[in-house]
């Protein structure tokens, strides 16, 4: 059982796939299996304190990971029972439940237990649950005092992330992805019903495409450093100079040497933010790492030619956020040299790009590789996607739903982008690894302000 920074995230017909390989490698479905019981049985008996657990068994092979699982605890002593929705069906089932001499109950009319395993369905599912299966697993969730998923909650669509009501109202505790990580235990409703997640390794490999995000190497201040090398951030101020503020103070704070403010009223904020009127010719300031232009910009004729004047000039990078995308043409990006970060919350998205198809994650690359930019597709799951890859980030804090804490990200991440050398995919996934972070440290009911004074602490630990 392994945590799941950095891990990859495989479709079900990608596990198939590299399940596949990995048989003709050598290896064979029942190895699989055994492995993924033997893990799930180990991780199950380290959590639950010699409780009686009850394992539902479904027909496909999950189901056999739960016949392995009963087995191995069995042989240890611990106390498990067994209920099943039907016999296996597939080779490495029926070999796994030959290895089970204890009884079986039926699904429907199982007794509960303090610990539930759920080894129904996993990446298998072809149709949403059938509604006796969902009562039996509400009343046997209900019942337990905790709830262990093996692979997903079953019912769970591993692509898509549609979950059961059954999980919905009763959320695991833990499920344990078997082989690799799946879209559903990263995205929402299912990554709410999955609780905490861990990774049993079976061994396999796997594309490393769409991973969740790791902790970044940021880069260290030393001897010979200024405050330009460390990374210079312009800020395009507008209509609501708060909001281009708190970015400046959350680019101060993550990092950058020298954040400037150009244009709005030329006062207000820390002291260590410069203020200078807003002229095109300041703004091609070669010292300059990183151009943000959105936050509080407003939405008027002038803030439209900044913002095109800036794409048009293409002289810096840019993280456009905010009012800027409300006036943006994706495709008009195309064209540009310097990289482009784009940080639009899903309404934000819908309205730039539409709703290409497949889950968030696809849609995020799609719209990516059409624009030609990164991609930070805000939410309770934030996705850093550009056209070959995909990053998700699980770490944000409800607690993050305040004003102002997007206008925190993007100086974040603009500061991350100003500083020489950033590689613009792993700046994007910094800035929003240090802004989940600080939202953590930041406690309960913070505001904007808050968070952004959290950077400091939270950019000292990374
Ligand atoms: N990948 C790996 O490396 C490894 C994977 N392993 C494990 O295998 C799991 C995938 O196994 P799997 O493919 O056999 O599918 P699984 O989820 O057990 O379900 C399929 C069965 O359920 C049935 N069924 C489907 N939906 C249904 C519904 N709504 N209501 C009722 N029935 C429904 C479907 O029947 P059918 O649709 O044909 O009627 C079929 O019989 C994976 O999650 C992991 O646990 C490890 O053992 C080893 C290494
Ligand atoms: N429920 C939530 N869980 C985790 N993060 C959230 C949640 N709601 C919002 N966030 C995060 O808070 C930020 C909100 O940004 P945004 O929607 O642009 O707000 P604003 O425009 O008020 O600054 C994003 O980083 C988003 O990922
Ligand atoms: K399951």
């Amino acid at each position: 059982m392994i945590a799941i920074d950095g891990q990859p995230i495989l479709t079900a017909a990608q596990m198939r796939a590299a399940e596949d390989a990995a048989i003709a490698a050598g290896s064979s479905v029942t190895a699989l299996m055994q492995r993924a019981g033997e893990g799930i049985a180990a991780a199950t008996r380290r959590l639950v304190a010699g409780a009686e657990v009850l394992i539902v068994c479904g027909p496909g092979n999950n189901g056999g990971d739960g016949y392995v699982a009963a087995t191995a605890l069995a042989g240890l002593g611990h106390p498990v029972r067994v209920a099943a929705s039907g016999p296996p069906k597939t080779d490495a089932a029926i070999a796994a439940r030959a290895g089970w001499t204890g009884p079986i109950e039926a699904l429907t009319d199982a007794t509960p237990a303090p610990i539930l395993l759920d080894c129904l369905f996993g990446t298998g599912l072809t149709r949403p649950l059938a509604p006796e299966i969902d009562a039996a697993l509400a009343r046997l969730s209900h019942a337990a005092r905790l709830v262990i998923a093996a692979d997903l909650p079953s019912g769970t669509n591993a692509d898509t992330a549609e979950a059961p009501d059954w999980a919905k109202a009763r959320p695991a505790a833990l499920t344990l992805a078997l082989g690799a990580l799946k879209p559903a235990h990263g995205l929402h409703p299912a990554a709410a019903a999955c609780g905490t997640i861990r990774l049993i390794d079976l061994g396999i490999d796997r594309p490393d495409a769409v991973t969740v995000a790791a902790r970044p190497a940021l880069p260290q201040p030393g001897p010979a450093s200024h405050k330009y090398t460390r990374g210079m951030v312009a800020i395009v101020a507008g209509a609501m100079e708060g909001a281009a503020r708190l970015a400046a103070v959350a680019a101060l704070r993550s990092g950058a040497g020298y954040v400037a403010l150009y244009g709005g009223s030329g006062q207000g904020g820390p002291d260590a933010i410069v203020h200078r009127p807003y002229e095109p010719e300041a703004l091609a300031d070669e010292r300059i790492g990183a151009i943000l232009i959105g936050p509080g910009l407003g939405r008027d004729d002038e803030a439209r030619a900044h913002l095109q004047a800036l794409i048009e000039a293409d002289t810096h990078r840019l993280v456009i956020d905010g009012d800027a995308l409300h006036l943006l043409d994706p495709d008009a990006l195309r064209r540009r040299h310097n990289p482009v970060v784009l940080t639009p919350h899903a309404g934000e998205f819908h309205a730039l790009f539409g709703t290409p198809d497949g889950s968030l994650l696809d849609r995020a690359r799609t719209a990516a590789a059409r624009a030609g930019v990164i991609v930070v597709l805000k939410g309770p799951t934030t996705i850093v996607a550009d056209a070959a890859r995909v990053r998700i980030h699980l770490a944000g804090n409800p607690w993050l739903s305040t004003a102002g804490t997007g206008d925190v990200l993007a100086g974040t991440i603009a500061a991350q982008l100003a500083h020489p050398h950033a590689d613009p995919m792993a700046a994007a996934d910094a800035g929003v690894w240090l802004h989940a972070r600080a939202a953590w440290i930041a406690g309960k009911s913070f505001i904007a302000d808050d968070l952004a004074n959290a950077l400091t602490p939270a950019r000292a630990g990374a």
